[in-house]
């Protein structure tokens, strides 16, 4: 069975507010002002570590890892208590997903955000039980890029895993997918949009219209 494997952040979510919100939480404790803003939406979308490393840098303490490990959980923490306030799936994400099934392809996700993490917000957004499965950091001993991570997610799914596809938004992804043989998609609307052509993708989806006929292009129809 053929499934589409979509990244989280910043791929069918911009979750970048709220995380940076969190991060901002962090510095705060530590007697610092608020360290990120908007501008650091891509930055965000790469998670909390490399919020807290970005954040550390400013402060002039680039290499201080002590601290930014002894703030993760923290940062966590501070983003679960607030993690839909600012999030909004990116438009037409779900219209495609819903798309994708009618045409018989499985759906799931594949996500480096922590498990429970992203079913907390996929159930805030209501949007949870529209995948076949979510697989998160932790959820197996590996993650993206190790293309395990993917090729489990579509097992859980009930796909083929040499017959999915990856729809993201990352180097990660775009390695990901390299990795495990099976086509990428990255996608334009983020804020590094314009790097994305560089990491030579399949495809490149400015409009989650068009991701239902690009999917069917790449790996074909559901017979
Ligand atoms: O939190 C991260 O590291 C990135 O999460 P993603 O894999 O859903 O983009
Ligand atoms: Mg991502």
């Amino acid at each position: 069975m053929k499934t589409v494997v979509f990244d989280l952040d910043g791929t069918l979510a911009d979750t970048s507010g709220d995380l940076i919100a969190a991060a901002n939480a962090c510095f705060r404790a530590m007697g610092a002002g608020d360290m990120l803003d908007a501008k650091d939406a891509g930055t965000a979308l790469r998670g909390g570590r490399a919020m807290l490393t970005l954040g550390m840098q400013r402060l002039g303490r680039a290499g201080d890892k002590a601290t930014i490990d002894s703030y993760y959980p923290q940062l966590l923490e501070a983003y679960s208590a607030d993690i839909d306030t600012h999030t909004i799936l990116y438009p037409g994400a779900m219209d495609a997903v819903a798309a994708l099934k009618t045409a018989g392809y499985r759906v799931a996700i594949c996500t480096n955000k922590p498990e429970a993490l992203a079913e907390l917000l996929l159930t805030r957004l209501g949007v949870r039980h529209e995948f076949g499965a979510m697989l998160g950091a932790d959820s197996l001993a590996v993650r993206k890029p190790d293309p395990e991570h993917l090729f489990e997610t579509a097992r859980r799914a009930g796909g083929d895993p040499a017959q999915s596809i990856l729809i993201g938004d990352s180097d990660t992804d775009r390695n990901t997918a390299r990795a495990a043989g099976v086509p990428c998609v990255l996608v334009t609307f983020g804020p590094s949009g314009e790097d994305m052509a560089a990491l030579e993708p399949e495809a490149l989806l400015s409009d989650f219209a068009d991701l239902p006929r690009i999917v069917t292009e790449l790996i074909g129809e559901v017979a």
